[in-house]
């Protein structure tokens, strides 16, 4: 996937929202602020009366006590990905330590001087490195977060100059819990695939050498929240999307559902799982990438390390044949290499769903 060429792409001050708020704690700059129609408005959990995303206990499908208790969450599972697109996993089987681990570096990193943070810049273009991913223009808002991304699976894609030499167990800790969520990714997919009637390898003969990416998003406090973003509405590219809440995170992603922006309560010990604009695909709109954002908070951080599995990129995408049927339920996406995806998503701002007009057949 090459990048796009850097000289061509003017995209004006990107303000680091930490050094921000240091110097001007009550200021909010132009740029940050959303037209009345996109800002963040809190959802209250205590007053409203919402749904919660569904949670799936993953001991029931690796460790069922009987036959019954393993199709009943598999059931919950088909609804959720048909219904929500969005499932919290209790009982994944990852080490809390693990878990904890990749929090305090990520946190360590983010709490570094700006200067040291600066050593591993995401230039104009490209998605990889500390700074703001998606900006193509001078006139562009800006989200109110600080992010660092890196390509992590295959190693082709990693940009070693990228990965920090401090904190010390920073890239150590990465690797150790990029292996366990790729493992985690391999099953849920093969549930995924049980859940449609396919047979439980369908995706990972499919993907091969899967991608696997991370970003780590950390959204300081923000004076006025009602006025920003923490992160703009998108739906993920990827096949399956792993999103890690710090401990006792505060309330801040929320999805779209029913033209209403629901919030994920954080649950202890729980891994918020969506699924991508490629398993959209893939099962022709049975299973939906749903759009989601974040919103910020006057008094805490935010931090959430979120994990991208998707295809390789030489994998041809197109929805598959069990799940297409001419009378009743005809083609809705076109075939394309995921690489192209993947460059198409990366070049555009996040906008909604917009990334998926790419694959969608117009009548
Ligand atoms: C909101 O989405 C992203 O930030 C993102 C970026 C992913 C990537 C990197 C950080 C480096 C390596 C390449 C890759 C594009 C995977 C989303 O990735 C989605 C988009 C597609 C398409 C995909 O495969 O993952
Ligand atoms: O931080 C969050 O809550 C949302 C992150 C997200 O959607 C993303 O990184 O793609
Ligand atoms: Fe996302």
């Amino acid at each position: 996937m090459a990048p796009l060429p850097i000289s061509s792409i003017r995209v004006g001050k990107i303000e680091d929202v930490q050094e921000l708020i240091k110097s001007k704690p009550n200021k909010v700059p132009e740029r940050f602020i959303r037209e009345s129609n996109e800002r963040g408005v809190i959802v209250s959990l205590k007053t409203q009366h919402h749904h919660h995303i569904p949670v799936i206990d993953l001991s029931k499908l690796s460790k069922p006590h009987t036959h019954d208790d393993f199709f009943f969450e598999i059931l919950k599972l088909s609804q959720a990905c048909e219904d929500w697109g969005f499932f919290q996993v209790i009982n994944h089987g990852i080490e809390v330590e693990v878990v904890e681990d990749i929090e305090k570096v990520a946190k360590e990193f983010f709490e570094m001087p700006l200067e040291e943070k600066k050593k591993y810049p995401m230039e104009p273009g490209t998605v990889q490195g500390y700074g703001q991913a998606f900006i193509f223009s001078e006139d562009q808002k800006l989200d109110w977060c600080n992010m660092f991304a890196l390509g992590v699976h295959p190693p082709s894609i990693r940009n070693p100059k990228l990965w920090p030499s401090k904190p010390a167990r920073f890239s150590e800790n990465l690797e150790g819990y990029s292996k366990e969520i790729r493992k985690l990714c391999k099953r849920l997919l093969k549930y995924i695939a049980i859940s449609l009637g396919l047979k439980e390898e369908r995706f990972e003969e499919m993907f091969g050498e899967a991608v696997q990416a991370v970003r780590m998003n950390y959204y300081p406090p923000c004076s006025s929240p009602d006025l920003v973003l923490g992160l703009s509405p998108h739906s993920d590219g990827s096949a399956l999307t792993v999103l890690q809440q710090s401990k006792n995170s505060c309330v801040g992603l929320q999805i779209l559902k029913d033209n209403t922006w629901v919030p994920v309560l954080p649950l202890p010990n729980a891994l918020v799982i969506n699924i991508g604009d490629t398993l959209e695909v893939l099962t022709n709109g049975k299973y939906k990438s749903v759009e989601h954002r974040a919103v910020t908070n006057r008094e805490k951080v935010r931090l959430t390390i979120v994990t991208f599995y998707a295809p390789n990129y030489e994998v041809k995408i197109e929805p598959m044949d069990e799940l297409v049927d001419d009378e009743t339920n005809p083609c809705k996406y076109r075939s394309y290499n995921h690489g192209d995806y993947s460059y198409h998503y990366v070049s555009n701002k996040l906008q909604g769903k917009k990334s998926l007009d790419f694959a969608k057949i117009l009548n």
